[in-house]
């Protein structure tokens, strides 16, 4: 996945070349993403969005690596994606990628802290450690007041700054979100997306966001648009 960029030599954190991506739809092929190019810098914040349908999902799964393309590769940091296996992809994808999802996904039976301290226990690392970057990311998103809350205790935009922490507690070079405040109101969209801006600038952090609002897309660094299966800049 090497490639000189107009930056020099520097290698991408996150890079797609010729992606797609084919459904079958009752036997018939449905081309969703025909030849996706996509190169994103390190600390780069780039939306892609999109009408509905135009596969800005089906993509960001592909960037990480959740699925497997048609046709074409993915690249993190140099690294040919599915060239590797299953288990090997697993361990690169929790060293590169954080997540954010639509709905927040905390599990259930854990707390607050424990589910941002999660991600690092994974790794084998102490618990007490763990728990201590729990805390601290807990409070930088202004809940250091709800740490022993279940997510059922918690509010819409306090558990998606809780998964928002949680993407973060292994510091990875670059964050996916998919539509991260597609389920609040304005006021808690707007703060959990400054939140996403702000921690991913003091850490130098590469993010991308799907998002269906404009607005909220034009304060990246780079605005790309899917449509017709292709990524286009405005
Ligand atoms: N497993 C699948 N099999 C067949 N078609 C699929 C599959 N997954 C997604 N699709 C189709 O691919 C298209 C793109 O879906 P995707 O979820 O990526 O769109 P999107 O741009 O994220 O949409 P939205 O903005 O509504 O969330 C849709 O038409 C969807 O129905």
């Amino acid at each position: 996945m090497s490639e000189t960029t107009a930056r020099g030599a520097e290698t991408p954190v996150l890079e797609a070349r010729a992606l797609s991506k084919v459904y079958l739809d009752a036997g018939a092929p449905l081309t969703i993403l025909d030849g996706v190019d996509l190169t994103v810098m390190a600390g780069e914040r780039v939306a892609i969005v999109g009408a509905s349908g135009s596969g800005k999902s089906t993509l960001l799964h592909l960037l990480g690596g959740l699925d497997r393309p048609s046709s074409g590769e993915v690249g993190w940091s140099g690294q040919a994606v599915f060239a590797l296996d299953e288990a090997a992809r697993g361990r690169l994808r929790n060293a590169m990628l954080g997540f954010v999802y639509q709905f927040h996904h905390l599990l259930p039976e854990f707390t607050a802290l424990e589910n941002v301290a999660l991600p690092w226990m994974i790794r084998r690392r102490p618990r007490a450690e763990a728990l201590e970057r729990a805390r601290a990311l807990l409070t930088e998103v202004g809940l250091e007041a709800r740490l022993a809350h279940f997510p059922s205790q918690l509010s819409g935009g306090e558990r998606q700054r809780v998964a928002i922490a949680r993407a973060l507690v292994t510091e990875p070079p670059c964050l996916l979100a998919d539509e991260p405040t597609g389920n609040l109101d304005r006021a808690n969209a707007e703060r959990v997306f400054e939140l996403l801006l702000s921690l991913t600038r003091t850490r130098g952090m590469a993010l991308v966001v799907v998002t269906h609002d404009e607005r909220l897309a034009s304060r990246l660094d780079r605005r790309l648009v899917l449509e017709a299966g292709r990524l286009v800049a405005v």
